[in-house]
Formats: structure tokens, C-alpha cells, sequence
């Protein structure tokens, strides 16, 4: 770290002063600035890796520095300070750009590990940046090459192509990001890729399905808690942020998360802090979030199902993921991809796909994406007994069967099986109900969310029911 030379600038000569020292403890070279005229001065005439500003400066705001960073010196990290509980502030900052915020007071402690995942970032630069706008959604999307990482993942349409620029530079910022997009269109996917070219990469990446976590658990798994604290905590436990610090945590279907957690959650976000159940000081971690939905949750803040703080502060950056209905033109490359690994996980021959089945594919519709389409080639694998994949071994009539049958017999269009004379009327309701759910999780191909989205009922009660009846 020796050598590198940053960029204060704060009118408050106390602040200031205290910034200076710790950053020099560090053993950085630090320029001071008091103002934006002293920061631009400075900024022609050094090469720093890394600036830090106040927001409300004599002579303007800190956020007209932050967008002439982003324009002049694309590769600058460049972080605001914002007055307490200021987070519009915060939120508009990274939406122009900035790496990251502190608030005031500012913890040395948090400053520390903010510069230093900034110089990190500085030092894996090798690749130079496009100079591209966060939310140019609509613009022509650039070439960004499949390498190295990126090309993971698949797919040269336009609608790809995008997706890659947007990864790579969310990558160098700590914006919370939106990932949105369909069932198995590689939201998971893209929010590792974010992680994994970023600073953060030698620290934790942590999934975490909100859907799936016990409401009565929730706090506990999130936040840890300490030996003794409710019964059956017989050992202290680390909660998932203190297990994600220094790392990446990805709020997983974030729209299934409880009313009472979203306000515990923001208090973390925001604070950057969090504290165990039975704990009576809070913890500083160091997280980036981000978060990921199938559901649209504008409409859900509307109905009062998702506080709008919350949305606000994890939807600084939004990022879609485009389903294959958007990209058909991807499918060959996918397939061809998959059809590779498959065989070679399974230690088999690969079979060619024959332009019929190819065809088949393109025309088939995927509500479940590309998870689908693996499925769909494992199956024809295992089917195809020459050389070559045709379009019976793809089977694709029975997963559009699928489609429609979970909601002939989920809705009741099928016939009901008849009662036997020595059932009871309970043991015949649990036959149906039984039956309902075999046939939802496999019309949502064994996803749990989704398959209790379509029955209507709550992601705990679709497990209580699997439990119930035995259901793997
Ligand atoms: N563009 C792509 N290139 C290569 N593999 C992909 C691509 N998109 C998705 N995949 C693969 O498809 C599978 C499903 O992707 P992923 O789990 O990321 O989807 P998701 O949108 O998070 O799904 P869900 O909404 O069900 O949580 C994974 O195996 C992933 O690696």
C-alpha cells in the first residue's frame, strides 16, 4: 500500500485533521483539500488512488466532484461522507457513481475497510473501463468479451452483452444492486459474478433464500445471538452478516422477507452494524448487499407488503436479467454449452443436437429459463440413443404439459378421484392435497417458492406440508 496517494477534502479542519492522521497511519500519502476549488486543483495536478469528500463543501456539493471523478477519472474510487441519517444522500451519491459512503461521525474503524477495499480495487486494475452510465439501459450495448470470469456467463445477444458491462462495472462499486429477473435467468449467477470480480473476492460470498428461514428464526440466522438467550440457544451463534463480513451477502427472493425483518434489516444496512439476540453491543460488519426477486416489488410497496424504505435503499442499481423469451438467439450457444458439461460430468459421449431439435428448443417456451433448458438436455441426454439429440428425446410436450396440468388439477378442471367406501373424509382431503402438491413442485421444477406462489399458500406452510407428508 505504500506510496498511494489519496485525496481528503472536508472544510472541517478538526475532521479533516483526524481523516489526514488516520489514513497516514496507514501509510498512505494523503493530500488535504478545503474546498472544491483546492480538490480540482489537486486532482490535475496528482495521480491518486483513492478520494474521499464531504458532501456539503463552501463553494458546492461534493456530488458535482463525485460525476467529474466518474467523467474525468473513470478508475478513481471516489466515496462521500453524509451527514447522520442522511441516506437520500448516500443513495444519490452511488447512483452517480460514488464507491461508497461513510456517515458522520465517521468510525475509523469502518474507514479503514472501506479505504482498503478501495485500494484493492485500484490494484486490480488492469482492464481498462468503459465509460459507461449505470442507467443507460436502452443504450446500444458495447461488446463487452466473454473473458476470463464474464464468460461464465453464456450468450451473445444484445440483452447479454448488456448484462456483462453492467456486471463488470457494478463489480468495482459497494451499491446495493437490485437483481431482477424470471425464474432461472441466472440472478444468482450474475450476483457471484459481481462478487467475484470485485475487492471483495477473497472474502465470503453468503446466498441466502428469505423465503426459506423460519419468521421465528429469522433474527436469529441474520443477526447470531448470544449462549442462553431464548430457549435453546445452548452456544453463542455468528449470524449470516458476521459470517458475510468482509464479504458479499445476496438477499434471495428479498420480496418473501416479513414486515418485521425489513425494519430490522435497514437498521443494519444503514448502520452497517448489527447486534446478536441477547447482545448488548452491536457489531460493525463489513457487508456489500445485494439483493435478488422474480417479483416485481414496486407493486408490493404499493400494497404496503414491502416497506418503501427498504426498496429504496436496496434498489440504489437495478439489474435485469432477461429471460430466454428475450434472447432466443442465445439458446444455441447454451445449449451446446450445457450439453458439454453434462456429458462431461456424467463421463458419456456428447451427443450433437440435430437442427430439428435445435429449432424445437428455439421455438419452445421456457418459463423456467435457463435452469429449463438444463433440465431439459440432462433428460435428453439420458434419452438419446444414437449420436445425435432429436426432438423426441427432448420430451418438450411433457414439460409444456407441465405448464398447463399443475393448473387443470391445482384448479380443479380434473376430475376428483372418487372416495372409497372405507376412507374417511380427512384421509381423502389429504390424498388431494398430497397429490396438489406433487404436482406444483413439479410445475415449478422442484422450486418451493414458486411452487407455493402457484397453491397459493405461504413458503412455511408449503413446508410444513412437505414435512407432513413425507415429501422430499
Ligand atoms: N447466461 C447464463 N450462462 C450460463 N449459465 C447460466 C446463465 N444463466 C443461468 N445460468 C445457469 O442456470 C441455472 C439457474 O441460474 P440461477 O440460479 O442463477 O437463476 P436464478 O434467476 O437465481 O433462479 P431463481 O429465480 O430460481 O432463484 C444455474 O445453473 C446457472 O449457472
Amino acid at each position: 500500500m505504500d506510496n498511494q496517494h489519496v485525496l481528503i477534502i472536508d472544510d472541517e479542519p478538526d475532521i479533516r485533521d483526524l481523516l489526514v492522521m488516520t489514513l497516514e497511519r496507514m501509510g498512505l500519502r494523503v493530500t488535504a483539500a478545503a474546498d472544491l476549488v483546492q480538490a480540482r486543483r489537486a486532482l490535475g495536478a496528482n495521480d491518486f488512488s483513492f478520494c474521499l469528500t464531504d458532501m456539503r463543501l463552501p463553494d458546492g456539493n461534493g456530488l458535482d466532484l463525485v460525476q467529474q471523478i466518474g467523467r474525468d477519472h473513470p478508475d478513481l474510487p471516489v466515496a462521500v461522507i453524509t451527514a447522520h441519517g442522511r441516506v437520500e444522500d448516500a443513495v444519490q451519491a452511488l447512483k452517480l457513481g460514488a464507491f461508497d459512503f461513510v456517515s458522520k461521525p465517521v468510525d475509523l474503524g469502518m474507514l479503514r475497510k472501506l479505504v482498503n477495499t478501495a485500494l484493492r480495487l485500484r490494484a486490480d486494475d488492469s482492464t481498462p473501463e468503459q465509460d459507461d452510465d449505470f442507467d443507460a439501459a436502452n443504450a446500444p450495448a458495447p461488446i463487452v468479451e466473454p473473458d476470463g470470469e464474464l464468460s461464465r456467463l453464456i450468450g451473445n445477444s444484445q440483452a447479454m452483452n448488456r448484462c456483462r458491462q453492467m456486471i463488470r462495472k457494478l463489480a468495482r462499486s459497494q451499491a446495493p444492486v437490485l437483481i431482477s429477473g424470471a425464474s432461472g435467468s441466472g440472478k444468482e449467477l450474475a450476483a457471484r459474478l459481481i462478487h467475484d470480480l470485485g475487492p471483495r473476492i477473497d472474502g465470503p460470498f453468503i446466498p441466502v433464500n428469505c423465503g426459506a428461514i423460519p419468521t421465528e428464526l429469522m433474527e436469529s440466522e441474520f443477526f447470531g445471538h448470544k449462549k442462553g438467550s431464548f430457549t435453546g440457544a445452548d452456544a453463542n451463534k455468528e449470524g449470516l452478516f458476521q459470517a458475510a463480513d468482509g464479504g458479499t451477502l445476496l438477499l434471495d427472493e428479498v420480496a418473501d422477507l416479513p414486515l418485521h425483518m425489513q425494519v430490522k434489516l435497514l437498521r443494519a444496512i444503514q448502520e452497517k452494524a448489527v447486534r446478536p439476540i441477547g447482545a448488548r453491543e452491536e457489531i460493525g460488519v463489513d457487508v456489500r448487499i445485494l439483493s435478488a426477486t422474480h417479483k416485481a416489488l414496486k407493486p408490493l410497496v404499493e400494497e404496503g407488503k414491502f416497506r418503501s424504505d427498504l426498496y429504496f435503499r436496496l434498489n440504489v442499481i437495478e439489474l435485469h436479467m432477461p429471460s430466454l423469451a428475450e434472447r432466443p438467439d442465445d439458446i444455441p450457444a447454451l445449449a451446446t454449452h450445457f450439453l458439454k458439461n453434462i456429458t462431461a460430468e456424467w463421463d458419456t459421449q456428447a451427443p450433437a443436437i440435430s437442427p430439428d431439435a435445435m429449432d424445437a428448443l428455439q421455438q419452445h417456451d421456457f418459463s423456467g429459463n435457463v435452469r429449463e433448458l438444463i433440465n431439459i438436455l440432462q433428460r435428453a441426454v439420458t434419452m438419446s440413443e444414437g449420436g445425435a439429440i432429436d426432438p423426441d428425446d427432448l420430451m418438450l410436450e411433457q414439460f409444456d404439459d407441465l405448464h398447463d396440468g399443475a393448473n387443470g388439477h391445482a384448479n380443479g378442471d380434473a376430475p376428483l378421484p372418487g372416495l372409497d367406501a372405507d376412507q374417511s373424509l380427512d384421509t381423502y382431503m389429504e390424498d388431494i392435497e398430497k397429490q396438489m402438491l406433487e404436482e406444483a413442485l413439479k410445475k415449478a421444477r422442484y422450486n418451493k417458492t414458486r411452487a407455493a406462489e402457484q397453491l397459493g399458500i405461504s413458503f412455511r406452510s408449503l413446508r410444513y406440508k412437505l414435512k407432513k407428508y413425507g415429501i422430499d
